[in-house]
């Protein structure tokens, strides 16, 4: 005995198979006598059963496996006797989550249960939309993001570092799945209006594609989360001993191209030309370059940029019906010249251009914005970064933008700053003093950076306004009057959207999906949306919602001759309905 542990600590094979240890069990492998200076083998079962089968989380059932099923597979014993449905499991861990009383507790909750049990995570979502897409959503998604490094488990995207300098393809090569469809990639500069988080930001794109499988039907192992790191500008995560990324500040310039030109070849190297790569809070010194770098080249589309603006647009279309006008009618003001803010702006200039047949130079005359040094005006165009050129109109200059609103006489607010309650009482008032039903929209997230409350558009303007935020908010009791506030959210598009890109197989986007997904969306808001002051339709509905934009997508994609995926279905909403995955279990022979 001395001379085995001799041999151990020094190192030196030790094979002695009849040897026991805790529980009697036979260490054949040598896993459990060896000690931490020596190396193991990570056996793993190709096929799955028994336990391994209980631990995948996209075949594990649960009590959920049936008799037969038990038989088959080598599970006897090792579930209690009940076989539950499915109906029964989501009952039981709807009650469980609802115990939670901190959203987090919530998100941490749901996210173990993906990790678990996949088919059962993506059917609570789909059947309880509304109440769940707060939680893996914004807002609570903001809050995971802000303690990513204290509640990280387990990996649930790919982390490109610049320690993956050279190795990015092998990287992709490391994720289990193969035919990826759709890419959703940070780089955690902007985070919601939460500022720069690095790579924590990795809990959006795993919320985002979380939305493309449940909201828009992409297939689970079709998406592919990532986050590329390179470095941070946060203080306080640098200084955090919980932080899990690279301990340094961002990296720019040459370095920060040559990672990501790096990560995009990779991707269409490793997946083919029709992976889509959804850019999604990346700061907008970077967003608009990546968008228009690599446009011509991919498959990408940017969220913030082209997703928030078909969203946006389509509730104006909706709301539009209920005040009575056209957006030629209107006078728009933004707070926020962003991506988000310049993106919904060029869409409604797009619009309006085609309606009217007239230049978009011309339709952006009407559309004001604000950002952080006031009114973008002529006088500043020397100073002003690319993307807000073709906003700088003859004014004087206005520094505020309660200064803006007294100046311009806006009847659209659109929100897009990342400031909290920016929208003040006196906002509200001065709109209701000249328009009979001012539209404003909060758009920024989480509901912390929410630019007024519902209920204080809805007081504040005496039940006029027409209201959506980019987080939801519950109905306001005004006057006797219950207002349902609608979730301005890109989320309203881009499963959808990027579905009709997949089914396609289209090679690019283009503006006129945009507009395309943003006349899908409208078209689905009812007179009953309307009545209770709905400008976009019930969540509940969302699947049938991303049919009907993935089709429209799909039909611009035959059009412009961008899709590839031929013969084009006669019926594109049935057919994109039909390639919906569907979460309900499966019979395992
Ligand atoms: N509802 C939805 O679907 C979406 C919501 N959003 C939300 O919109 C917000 C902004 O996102 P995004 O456009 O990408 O961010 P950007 O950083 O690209 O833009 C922010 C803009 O706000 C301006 N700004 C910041 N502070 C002030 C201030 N105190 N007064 C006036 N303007 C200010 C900035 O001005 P300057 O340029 O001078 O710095 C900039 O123009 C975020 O909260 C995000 O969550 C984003 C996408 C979708
Ligand atoms: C919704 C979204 O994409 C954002 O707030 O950034
Ligand atoms: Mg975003």
């Amino acid at each position: 005995m001395e001379s085995t542990m001799k041999e151990m600590r020094e190192g030196a094979p030790v094979l002695e198979p009849k040897s026991n240890v805790g529980g009697g069990v036979e260490d054949v492998y040598g896993e459990d006598r060896a000690t931490e200076d020596q190396f193991v083998t990570p056996w793993a079962l190709s096929v799955a059963s028994g336990v391994s089968l209980l631990r995948d989380p996209r075949y594990n059932k649960g009590l959920a496996f049936t008799e037969r099923e038990r038989d088959a597979h080598y599970l006897r014993g090792l579930l209690p006797p009940t076989v539950a449905s499915q109906r029964l499991q989501e009952k039981k861990l709807l009650h469980n989550l609802r115990q939670y009383q901190l959203p987090l507790q919530k998100y941490i909750a749901i996210m173990d249960l993906r990790e678990r049990n996949e088919r059962l995570f993506y059917k609570l979502l789909i059947d309880n939309v509304e109440e769940l897409l707060p939680v893996v959503y914004t807002p609570t998604v903001g809050e995971a993001c802000q303690k990513y490094g204290s509640i990280f488990r387990r990996p649930e995207g790919l982390f490109i570092s610049l320690k993956e300098r050279g190795k990015v393809l092998e990287a992709l090569k490391n994720w289990p799945e193969r035919s990826i469809q759709v890419v959703v990639v940070t780089d955690g500069e902007r985070i919601l209006g939460l500022g720069d988080l690095g790579c924590q930001g990795m809990g959006i794109p795993v919320g985002k594609l979380a939305l493309y499988t449940a909201l828009g039907g992409v297939r689970p192992s079709a998406c592919l989360p990532v986050t590329i790191d390179v470095g941070t500008n946060n203080e306080d995560l640098l200084k955090d001993e919980f932080y899990i990324g690279l301990r340094q500040r961002r990296a720019i310039g040459q370095e920060y191209a040559d990672l990501l030109h790096e990560f995009m070849n990779a991707v269409k190297q490793n997946y083919g030309e029709e992976v889509l790569i959804q850019f999604e809070d990346f700061a907008n010194h970077n967003a608009f370059e990546l968008l228009t770098k690599y446009g011509t080249t991919h498959l990408v589309f940017n969220d913030d940029i082209q997703g928030t603006a078909a969203v946006v647009l389509a509730g104006l279309l909706a709301a539009l019906k209920v005040v009575g006008s056209s957006l030629a009618d209107h006078t728009f003001l933004f707070f926020g010249a962003g991506e988000a803010g310049t993106g919904v702006a060029e869409l409604i200039a797009l619009e309006m251009s085609k309606q009217a047949e007239a230049p978009v130079e011309e339709t952006r005359k009407n559309i004001w914005l604000v950002d952080s040094k006031g009114l973008i005006v002529n006088s500043r165009k020397g100073s002003l970064q690319h993307f807000k050129k073709p906003w700088a109109h003859q004014h004087e200059p206005v520094e505020d933008l309660l200064s803006a609103v007294k100046a311009l006489k806006p009847t659209i607010l659109i929100g897009s700053a990342g400031v909290g309650r920016a929208f003040t009482k006196e906002v509200v008032e001065t709109m209701t003093s000249y328009t009979e039903r001012p539209l404003i929209m909060a758009l920024s997230n989480p509901t912390s950076k929410s630019e007024c409350t519902a209920e204080e558009a809805y007081s504040w303007s005496k039940g006029r306004a027409v209201f959506a935020s980019g987080s939801p908010f519950h109905p306001v009791e005004y006057n006797s009057r219950v207002f349902v506030p609608g979730q301005a959210n890109n989320a309203y598009v881009f499963p959808g959207f990027g579905l009709g890109l997949v089914i396609s197989g289209s090679l690019r986007v283009h503006d006129q999906m945009l507009l395309a997904a943003s006349e899908a969306l409208a078209s689905q808001v009812s007179p009953e949306d309307f009545e209770k002051g709905l400008i976009y339709p019930p969540l509940r509905n969302i699947r049938k919602i991303s049919a009907q934009v993935a089709a429209n997508v799909a039909e611009v994609a035959y059009d412009l001759g961008l899709a590839t995926r031929l013969p084009r279905p006669g019926n594109l909403v049935e057919y994109a309905e039909s390639c919906m995955y569907s979460p309900v279990y499966r019979n395992y022979r």
